[in-house]
């Protein structure tokens, strides 16, 4: 029985099972998810952005209890609305909770039970005991201390590494970011009531303007960014990656050929395989299905005046972030 339970099968749940699934298929050993079995295991089967799974996806009950077939594993699968109330295995050391409505420390810590020691909320926290972005911070998480742990944002893994390399190599005085952020699920299809006055509205007719949970989390990883560092998502009727826009003036002097030089170096380096460099002439759709934080187009880079640079960077916000997760709780369930 895998070390690890699933709590939410959305978006970013079913991808993290799909990444599993091909590197580490027994690590997962249980999911839950109010949705009923059926409807769960045709999202699992067939995904409108991905495409259809390529391992065999069923799912049957046996004495009352629901399972997921992946492949030729077999998972519970549970239908509780409270983390304090799933039965997850007596294996179960930590919770994914991937579901979007836990990301306080006091509503995810409700996982905390039985043998499990840990949990990954796949969003930024305001609270959680540690929130990390590997490369950047991940040598300052005490797994003793460190129960609850947030994986930042897909945005936030996009900019990190866009802002860390040029603070490393330039120093940073001040920065911004905007996003132009595809539609999720916390958004409305069509006009109907959210508390983001401009999510309420129909998701398909607008670019609409919003906050980001990113800005957040980059300040709790990066805690020596401009304290101004700030910005916007805008969010368009697209189904999948975005396009992260960073604006910073530098301590020096820079050119283009020094920004791109820098970029290149990581990665070709620290940052292989979460930094990638676009291919030129590249759009949103080319970017589906990477696995990278973010991918950087050089071409797209411009100084502004001789400390003041504009960078771009795309990302597949689904994919990339669940890749992100996978790294990451492959990495725990090795260590607690
Ligand atoms: N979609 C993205 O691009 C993206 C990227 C990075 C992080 N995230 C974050 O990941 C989280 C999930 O996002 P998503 O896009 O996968 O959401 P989603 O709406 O696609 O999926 C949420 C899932 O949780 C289930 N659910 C609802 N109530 C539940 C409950 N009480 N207990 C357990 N499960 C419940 C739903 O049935 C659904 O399957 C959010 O916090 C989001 O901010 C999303």
């Amino acid at each position: 029985m895998g070390s690890i339970a699933l709590n939410g099968l959305g978006r970013i749940g079913r991808l993290l099972v799909r990444l599993l699934g091909t590197t580490r298929p027994g690590l997962l050993g249980a999911v839950n998810d109010p949705a009923p079995l059926d409807q769960l295991v045709h999202l699992l089967r067939y995904d409108s952005v991905h495409g259809p799974s390529h391992r065999p996806i069923d799912g049957f009950t046996e004495g009352g209890q629901d399972f997921l077939l992946l492949g030729d594993r077999r998972l519970p699968l549970f239908h509780a609305t409270d983390p304090s109330s799933i039965p997850f295995p007596s294996g179960t050391r930590l919770v994914v909770e991937a579901s979007g409505r836990f990301t306080r420390r006091e509503e995810a810590a409700r996982h905390l039970k039985g043998g499990v020691s840990h949990v990954v909320i796949s969003a930024p926290s305001p609270d959680a005991d540690y929130t990390i972005i590997a490369p950047v911070n991940g040598s300052g998480l005490d797994l003793a201390r460190h129960r609850v742990i947030s994986n930042a944002s897909c945005t936030a893994h996009a900019t990190a590494p866009m802002l860390k390399i040029l603070e490393d190599a330039f120093g940073l005085e001040h920065a911004g970011m905007s996003t132009v952020h595809v539609v999720t699920n916390d958004q409305r299809l069509l006009d109907l009531p959210h508390k983001d006055r401009r999510r309420a509205r129909a998701a398909f007719q607008s670019i609409i303007p919003t906050t980001s949970s990113a800005f957040g989390a980059l300040h709790r990883v990066m805690p020596d960014l401009p304290p101004s560092f700030d910005g916007v998502a805008l969010r368009v009727p697209l189904l999948s990656v975005n396009l992260v826009d960073v604006v910073a003036t530098l301590r020096r002097d820079a050119e283009v050929a020094g920004i791109r030089a820098a970029y290149a170096a990581a990665a070709a380096g620290p940052w292989k395989d979460l930094l990638a460099l676009a291919d030129p002439h590249t759009v949103s759709c080319d970017i589906t299905g990477r696995t990278e934080s973010v991918i950087l187009d050089q071409d797209l880079t411009m100084m502004l005046g001789p400390r003041f640079v504009k960078v771009f960077g795309w990302h597949d916000n689904e994919t990339g972030y669940a890749a992100r997760l996978r790294d990451l709780v492959v990495d725990l369930a090795a260590r607690i």
